[in-house]
């Protein structure tokens, strides 16, 4: 797409934005107390916030215009962070971190794809060389020290050259052989024909009856392959099978690809103008602009001395560098207005002590009042306070002030505007030059008072500066102590190969989010409905660890003011791709990955000290390279009820005590986030695993629809065809409860390479991969209930339960709400 396409699209994003963020602040101020119309609400701007993220990202991406990148960022970042807000504000309120919006998106026709959270590319693309470095470093270490994991390749064994020979003889042989045997097949069968020839010759043969037997013949199979063609265009007309061309990439999609990489390319090239361009227009300014602007500004501060000479009779006090030096007398201000300043500051001072003094006493009566109120708003819901909005209403102003009606037919190209970075540069250089100012004006007052007046300057106050200074130095140096830097005098460097060499830090499996396969579940609002709780879809938890992981872990912006999650749990059966979403959240985000999984950790660094020496090492570089994944497999080892027998000698619970440190001293700024995986959450202590992982994640079996995507793709990636012969439908009905993994197994088990070479004579059937499947134990149906029982009782599954029982008419206050707002709908 051209530039023009792409600042349409822009605009229209923006007035999208415009008008979201004013019905936003309408509503925010009004306080609701039915659930479910706050629920519709929020549900609601989650959606459009999400529409507006998809095409403010994809803007982002394809721009070339630097400085209109910059705002655009600041926006992206400012609706990802709003996004997270919402839903941290739809999981207080329905007590779950799964959401159903298929009612909702019905009536703003959209399908559930358009509710696919992206991800930015710009967390990989502008960190590329960083990320690519890296990976080659960890590669080079793990390489050197043989840690390096042998990639799967058919490696190549040598042989004796007598056995070699032999091996060709026989090929050898086998093709003559074969060779002859045809050979001999052919004369066999010309011997045949010429002796069925000589039988025949003796009877009279009736030509025009042979003639009709084989046009009969003829007809027959030629109508019988017409009417076959016949049957499958028309089962193409009518939707039932994709046309031929379906899984051909078209033309125009390979060219709009080359477009959007020429438009990268484009995009950094620009990107270097502008920066190069802050630098020259800055110094251009400096030689042109600068000299009139210290004069203008010498001759204004002269100004002001006179005045208030001849106002007060005294020349001023020059303010000091702390207080903005001669930036704070001329921001429209007359001298006299500076005094009075002052002055009333000083007042207010004096003020606020009286109130402090008077607040502590009344403190105890204050307390009870606003407790009183909390519990008044409590019945009343209203939106939290937000970061985001603040930061989107300025981006939206700025693209109002300066981009919404800008003339740019100047600008085809769409690179810089100089204009806009010498207005920047000029308020820059005007306060360099006014330090420099300063500094010759305050001594040329100096000169003037001692001339006119012949008063000295009062000596500096350094005494009282000097108390302040080693105040705050002294609590400085009290907060540093907490974190003690257990490694004063190593590089990170060095650490990193530590880290490496004792498998601590390994590297990232290259799966993608996008990997993840898996179909939406389409009734969920239905099934709440009717008080059943769904199973969340593969989609659904895809969802959730975009959110919680990814976009916080890739932007610095979000991560420190969204809602924070420092830690995540997925608990699910086996097989049903925990460490694949442990390795796309890497991947997609260019995070280092811990892992601290207790077999990975048993006998490295024995000791108290030692666990405490790798603990911080750990965090030191998690801290230094973000972002990090620390990542422990099979955590319920780390909170065993009771460590089993043949587990003590590897002593799992090493890091129990540990993890609660850890997370406190987790700041927003550190873009670190602890995942664990289970697949027997049962096994440990409930309440302590629920202290350390603040998000627990429940991943599913695949339902119905993700098997059949899931067979689907499996079968087509690893060489199969889906022909009629292959009921895909029948195989995903026939193995629910068996997860990905067996999936998976059984594909690769099946498809072996003799198999897809037979494809064509011999396709592939259903029946083939159930067999294989039965060996298979599924995910039984007690095993479910077990998990969601264990969920039941972790504190956001309390939470919901009990408002459940307590709320019991719940769905259908749901019910009735819904026909309420239809009704004022109408009546609209
Ligand atoms: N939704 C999915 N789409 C595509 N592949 C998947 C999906 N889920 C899982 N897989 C694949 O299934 C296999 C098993 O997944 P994985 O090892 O991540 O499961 P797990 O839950 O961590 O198992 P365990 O608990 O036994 O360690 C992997 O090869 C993974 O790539």
């Amino acid at each position: 797409m051209s530039n023009l396409m792409y600042n349409k699209m822009w605009h229209q994003t923006q007035e999208a934005l415009n008008s979201l963020l004013d019905k936003e602040s309408q509503k925010i101020t009004e306080p609701q107390s039915n659930k479910v119309i706050i629920f519709q609400m929020l549900a609601t701007f989650y959606i459009k916030y999400v529409q507006i993220f998809r095409s403010v990202e994809n803007v982002y991406d394809q721009i070339v215009h630097p400085q209109k990148r910059i705002l655009i960022r600041k926006i992206l970042d400012g609706v990802m962070g709003r996004i997270l807000e919402l839903k941290n504000e739809m999981v207080e309120l329905e007590l779950t971190e799964f959401h159903y919006f298929d009612d909702i998106l019905q009536d703003l026709k959209l399908a559930p794809q358009q509710l696919d959270v992206p991800i930015p590319k710009y967390f990989l693309k502008e960190r590329l060389d960083v990320i690519k470095g890296r990976e080659k470093i960890l590669s080079w270490i793990l390489t050197n020290s043989g840690l390096q994991i042998p990639q799967v390749r058919h490696t190549v064994k040598s042989i004796p050259l007598e056995e070699a020979v032999k091996l060709v003889q026989v090929a050898e042989r086998a093709r003559q052989g074969r060779l002859r045997a045809l050979f001999m097949k052919q004369i066999y069968l010309q011997e045949l024909r010429a002796k069925q020839m000589k039988m025949l010759g003796d009877k009279v043969v009736d030509t025009s009856t042979a003639a009709l037997q084989i046009q009969k013949v003829w007809r027959g199979f030629h109508q019988s392959k017409k009417t076959e063609k016949e049957r499958e265009e028309e089962m193409i007309f009518l939707g039932m099978n994709p046309p031929s061309i379906f899984n051909e990439v078209s033309a125009t999609i390979i060219q709009a690809e080359n477009v959007s990489r020429l438009r990268n390319e484009v995009q950094i090239k620009h990107e270097e103008n502008y920066r190069e361009a802050l630098v020259t227009i800055k110094e251009d300014l400096r030689i042109m602009e600068g000299p009139d602007m210290r004069e203008s500004l010498q001759h204004q501060i002269r100004q002001w001395f006179i005045e208030c000479r001849n106002l007060t009779g005294a020349f001023p006090d020059y303010p000091n560098v702390e207080d903005g030096g001669s930036a704070i007398i001329f921001s429209n201000k007359t001298p006299e207005q500076v005094i009075d300043d002052i002055i009333a500051s000083q007042e207010e001072e004096e003020k606020n002590k009286k109130k402090k003094q008077s607040d502590t006493e009344k403190k105890p009566k204050k307390a009870k009042k606003e407790k009183e109120k909390k519990e008044e708003e409590d019945e009343e819901w209203k939106m939290s306070p937000s970061v985001f909005l603040r930061l989107m209403e300025e981006g939206n102003n700025l693209y109002k002030d300066m981009w919404m009606n800008k003339d740019e037919s100047w600008n085809f190209l769409q690179d810089y505007d100089p204009e806009m970075i010498k207005e920047e540069k000029r308020k820059e250089l005007e306060l360099e030059i006014r330090v420099q100012v300063d500094e010759l004006m305050r001594q040329e007052l100096k000169n003037l008072k001692l001339a006119v007046n012949r008063e000295r300057e009062p000596p500096p106050k350094e005494g009282k500066k000097g108390k302040q200074n080693k105040g705050k130095a002294g609590k400085k140096r009290k907060k540093e102590k907490k974190e003690k830097d257990l490694t004063p005098d190593r590089t990170i460097e060095s650490l990193y190969k530590e880290l490496v060499e004792e498998g601590l830090l390994i590297q990232a499996q290259k799966f993608n989010l996008s990997d993840y396969i898996g179909e939406y579940s389409y009734l969920g609002t239905t099934l709440r409905h009717v008080s059943i709780e769904p199973m969340p879809s593969l989609l659904d938890v895809r969802q959730l660890i975009t959110l919680y992981g990814i976009l916080p872990l890739g932007s610095a912006e979000v991560h420190e003011n969204a809602p924070l999650v420092k830690s995540l749990l997925l608990a699910g059966p086996s097989g049903v791709g925990k460490k694949m979403l442990v390795h796309a959240i890497c991947r997609e985000t260019g995070a280092n990955l811990f892992n601290l999984s207790s077999e990975n950790i048993a006998g490295k660094y024995p000791g108290k000290n030692g666990l405490q020496m790798m603990l911080h090492m750990v965090f030191k570089v998690a801290r230094q390279l973000q972002p990090s994944v620390v990542w422990i497999q099979d955590t319920e080892k780390t909170f065993y009820k009771k460590v089993p027998q043949a587990e003590r000698l590897n002593d799992p619970k090493r890091l129990k005590k540990q993890l609660p440190k850890i997370l406190k001293l987790l700041k927003p700024e550190d873009r670190i986030l602890i995942i664990g995986t289970t697949k027997r959450p049962f096994d440990a202590e409930i309440q302590s695993l629920c202290k350390v992982y603040q998000k627990i994640i429940l991943v599913p079996r695949p339902d119905y629809a993700s098997r059949y995507v899931l067979w689907k793709q499996f079968i087509q990636r690893n060489g199969g065809k889906l022909t009629k012969a292959l009921n895909i439908s029948c195989l995903a009905k026939v193995t629910d409860g068996f997860t990905q993994g067996d999936i998976i197994k059984v594909v690769k088990d099946v498809l072996t390479e003799r198999r897809i070479r037979q494809q064509a004579r011999k396709p592939l059937t259903a029946v083939e991969f159930v067999t294989v499947m039965t060996s298979m134990n599924p995910v039984y149906k007690e095993e479910e209930e077990s998990f969601k029982n264990w969920y039941a009782k972790t504190p956001l599954g309390r939470k919901r339960l009990l408002a459940q029982m307590v709320g019991g008419g719940k769905e259908k206050e749901r019910d009735k709400g819904k026909k309420k707002g239809k009704k004022e709908k109408k009546k609209k």
